[in-house]
C-alpha cells in the first residue's frame, strides 16, 4: 500500500527500557506521507513512549527513527520544526484566553505579528471557537479544549501531526468533530500518527493500524487485513431455490437454512476463499441472489492479539 509515497515516519528496531522494564522491544514503523497511521494498544503497551521518541522528547536506547527525513536523535531541531504534537495533557495555557494561546504559538513559531493574527482568526473560525476566543480554556468543554489544542498545533503548519489519544474522554459528538478535523487535515496532505485505545477510532480513521502489546508490534495492516487475522468470518449466500440449499451447504462445508434460503460458510473473506466459493457455485449451476461477506470486527482482533478487552468509548 502506498509504496510509491515517500515515508513521513520511519522507525527501525526501536528499543526503550526503564531499569529492568523493557518498554519497547524492537519496534518498526513506516508511515507514508499523507496517510493516517494508528498505533493501537492497551494501557501501558508503550504507545506514549513511542510517540515521545518520535517527537524527540525522550531518546531511544536502540534503533533509529526518521521523521520527514530527519533523524530524531541527531537532528531533533529539524524534526521539531516539521511536526505538531497534541497530547493527553494539552499544551493549552488555562489562564490565557483561547485567542492569546494561539497568538503565543504564532510567536513561538516566529510567524510575525500580522501572520500570527491572520492565522489565529482563520483557525478560530475553522474550529468553531470564535465565540469562545475571549474566554480562558478553563471554561471550555472537553471538545473545545481538544479543538483549541489541535488549532495550536496547526499554527506551525506541520507536515506530520502526532495525536496522542485525541478523543479520550470526549462524548460521541465531540469525537466525531475531531474525526472530521483529522480527515480534512489528511485530505490537505498532512500525515497523522494517531494513538488510541478505541478500536472504533482506528477503524474509522486509519489507513494502517499497528497493534502494540507489551512493547512489540503484534500485528499490522489495514483495518480489513487485521479483521481477517482472527477466525469468525463467514460468507452468507442467499439462493434462489430451497431444494439447492442442502447440496450447496454440503459441498462448501457450510450451514444451510432451507426456510431462509441461506447458506453460511466459514471464510476469512480473502479473494482466494471467495473465488473458491464462486467456482463451486458455478460448477453446481446454482443461482445465488445475494452474497455477503462478514468479517470479524476489530474488537475480536484486539482481544485475540492482546488478551485485553478493548477500551469502550463511553459518552
Ligand atoms: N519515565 C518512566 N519511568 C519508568 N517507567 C516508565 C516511564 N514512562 C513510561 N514507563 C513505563 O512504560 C510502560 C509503557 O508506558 P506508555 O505510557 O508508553 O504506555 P501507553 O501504551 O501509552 O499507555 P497509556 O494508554 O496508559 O498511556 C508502562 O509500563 C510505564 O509504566
Amino acid at each position: 500500500m502506498n509504496n510509491s509515497k515517500p515515508l513521513a515516519i520511519q522507525a527501525r528496531d526501536l528499543t526503550k527500557s526503564y531499569g529492568d522494564n523493557a518498554v519497547l522491544g524492537g519496534v518498526d514503523i513506516e508511515v507514508p506521507e499523507g496517510t493516517i497511521f494508528s498505533l493501537l494498544g492497551p494501557n501501558g503497551a508503550g504507545k506514549t513512549t513511542t510517540v515521545n521518541i518520535l517527537t524527540t522528547l525522550i531518546p531511544a536506547n536502540g534503533g533509529e527513527a526518521f521523521v520527514n527525513g530527519a533523524n530524531v536523535a541527531h537532528d531533533a531541531d529539524a524534526v521539531r520544526k516539521s511536526i505538531g504534537v497534541t497530547g493527553q495533557f494539552a499544551a493549552v495555557d488555562g489562564l490565557l484566553t483561547g485567542r492569546e494561546n494561539l497568538h503565543l504559538m504564532g510567536r513561538l513559531h516566529h510567524l510575525g505579528k500580522r501572520e500570527t493574527k491572520r492565522r489565529t482568526e482563520e483557525l478560530l473560525e475553522r474550529f468553531d471557537l470564535v465565540e469562545a476566543a475571549k474566554r480562558a480554556p478553563a471554561t471550555y468543554s472537553g471538545g473545545m479544549k481538544r479543538r483549541l489544542d489541535i488549532a495550536m498545533c496547526l499554527m506551525g503548519d506541520p507536515k506530520v501531526i502526532f495525536l496522542d489519544e485525541p478523543t479520550t474522554g470526549l462524548d460521541p459528538s465531540g469525537r466525531r468533530v475531531v474525526w472530521s478535523i483529522v480527515r480534512e487535515l489528511v485530505k490537505a496532505g498532512t500525515t497523522i500518527f494517531l494513538t488510541t485505545q478505541y478500536l472504533e477510532e482506528a477503524d474509522e480513521l486509519a489507513d494502517k493500524i499497528a497493534v502494540l502489546n507489551g512493547g512489540k508490534i503484534v500485528a499490522e495492516g489495514t483495518p480489513e487485513q487485521l479483521k481477517r487475522l482472527v477466525p469468525g468470518g463467514h460468507v452468507n449466500l442467499r439462493l434462489a431455490r430451497a431444494d439447492q440449499v442442502a447440496r450447496i451447504a454440503q459441498v462448501l462445508a457450510g450451514n444451510g437454512d432451507t426456510d431462509q434460503l441461506t447458506v453460511q460458510i466459514p471464510s476469512d473473506g480473502s479473494v482466494d476463499s471467495l473465488r473458491k466459493i464462486l467456482d463451486t457455485i458455478d460448477r453446481e449451476g446454482v443461482q445465488v441472489d445475494e452474497l455477503t461477506v462478514h468479517t470479524p470486527d476489530l474488537d475480536d482482533v484486539f482481544l485475540s492479539l492482546t488478551g485485553h478487552v478493548p477500551a469502550q468509548a463511553t459518552a
